[in-house]
């Protein structure tokens, strides 16, 4: 959907809400989406090194502090914004790092929408913008035992660049020569119930007596690194990953019998007999429950451990694969301070310098592939760079061939409307 750029508002119509300060807070961006007014900038009421929101309604009139859900942005002097499809804003912090310049504020996406009904109160949440997109993660389920553990180290090991593993959360005892945040974040219930109840885990379950889960900041701390994210979760963690947003493949892994199953977990000794009992039993529930149509894309019998490994290798496209370590990254923007924001359908056209100085630099934001969103990043913001001559645009592409193409296009665009406005 097309639409105007948010306006950057230093006159804000009516009065201030509480705790914001204009003069003293910096600046504010003001940005109405439907009966909604949001006065975005300044520092939040709660955390002076966050950004700070305030909506008013123009059917009830006021400002109300919205609860604020997402990992949120530190403040800036220079916001512009844009709205997006009605449903979020789009946050370009002028005077900030390259990784940390382009937000999302999601203010009525489905996630917000069904927040905002569990809470009863008025619902935001931010989510980062993140240039290029993350490669799909796999999740690998199987009953206690039979071998996900050893296959997923077998691989991160092989491929130390490609995968990187999921820590999850759980409340059971660390095992011997197991580390904290390494193999697991072990954590207290009352803790984690917390970090639930905020929205900060992608799935979580009951598992053999314990709470486990996978926080977002788990899956997307591997996708920032630029890796493969390997999750080992059970198969209720499964199904909530299956019905969440997050595209995977999904693998399940099966013993060769019973009896085996048993052996191995016997033998591993990490568990008391009452222990290795309740595995047993939940494994039977497993088995059966993995046979659910569409749960699983993959099944894998892990009897022989080098074949099920080659087999899960070539699953994965990895058989005779030797690990190319691809270090080219997405070009990364500098944002000055001094720059304007057109919107033209899905594209964001960024120039950079004033009117006064002819010479610019040209950025164009592509967000018609936007993947995820809060409470996780926003992935899939394509980047186009351009160095601006005066009488034309002299394309200087840090990115690869297909982009400098998409550059030159911008000459084509016809930018309707007011024009670009200067931030100040
Ligand atoms: N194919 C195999 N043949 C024989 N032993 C195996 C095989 N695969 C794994 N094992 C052994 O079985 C035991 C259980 O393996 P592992 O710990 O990897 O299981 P897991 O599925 O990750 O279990 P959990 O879900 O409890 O974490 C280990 O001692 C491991 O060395
Ligand atoms: N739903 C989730 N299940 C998880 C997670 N992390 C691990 N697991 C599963 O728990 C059992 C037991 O693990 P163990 O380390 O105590 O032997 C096993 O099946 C794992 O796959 C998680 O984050 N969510």
């Amino acid at each position: 959907m097309g639409g105007a750029p948010a306006f950057v508002a230093d006159d804000l119509p009516g009065d201030y809400p509480n705790g914001f300060d204009l003069k003293s807070e910096g600046h504010n961006t003001v940005v109405n989406v439907g009966n909604k007014t949001y006065l975005i900038g300044g520092t939040d009421h709660g955390s002076k090194s966050t950004i700070g929101v305030r909506v008013s309604d123009k059917r009830t009139g006021g400002w109300v502090t919205p609860t604020v859900l997402g990992t949120r942005p530190k403040p800036s002097e220079v916001i512009s914004a844009v709205i997006l499809n009605e449903d979020r804003i789009f946050i370009l912090k002028g005077d900030s790092s390259p990784d940390d310049c382009f937000w999302f504020l999601e203010v009525d996406t489905p996630f917000v929408q069904e927040k905002r009904k569990e809470f009863g109160t008025e619902v935001v949440a931010w989510s980062k913008g993140v240039v290029g997109d993350a490669k799909k993660p796999i999740v690998i389920s199987g009953p206690s035992g039979v071998g996900k553990g050893t296959l997923i180290s077998a691989l991160m090991k092989e491929f130390p660049s490609t995968f990187g593993f999921s820590v999850s959360h759980t409340t059971r005892a660390p095992r011997e020569r197991e580390q904290n945040g390494v193999h697991y974040h072990f954590t207290e219930r009352s803790v984690m119930a917390e970090e639930i109840r905020d929205g900060k885990f992608l799935e979580f379950a009951e598992v053999h007596g314990n709470l486990y889960g996978t926080s977002i900041e788990a899956v997307e701390v591997v996708a920032d690194a630029g890796k493969r994210c390997i999750l080992d979760i059970d198969v209720q963690g499964a199904r909530s990953v299956r019905a969440s947003s997050l595209e995977a493949i999904f693998i399940f892994v099966c013993p060769p019998s019973f009896e085996e199953l048993e052996k191995r977990l016997r033998a591993r000794g990490t568990e008391t007999e009452q222990q290795i009992q309740k595995r047993l039993q939940n494994a039977k529930a497993e088995l059966e429950q993995a046979k659910s149509q569409g749960l699983f894309d993959h099944m894998l019998v892990n009897d022989d451990l080098e074949t099920c490994y080659a087999s899960l290798k070539k699953l994965l496209d990895l058989d005779e694969a030797v690990e190319i370590i691809n270090e080219s990254s997405p070009p990364l923007v500098d944002l000055p301070r001094d720059h304007s924001v057109s919107k033209i359908d899905k594209k964001i056209l960024i120039s950079c310098g004033t009117r006064e100085r002819a010479s610019k630099n040209i950025f164009l934001l592509d967000l018609s592939s936007l993947k995820g969103g809060a409470p996780g990043r926003t992935r899939g913001l394509d980047i186009y760079t351009s160095d601006s001559m005066t009488n034309g645009i002299n394309v200087a592409v840090e990115g690869d061939g297909e982009h400098l193409h998409e550059v030159e296009v911008i000459q084509e665009y016809e930018i309707e409307g007011e024009g670009p406005s200067i931030m100040k």
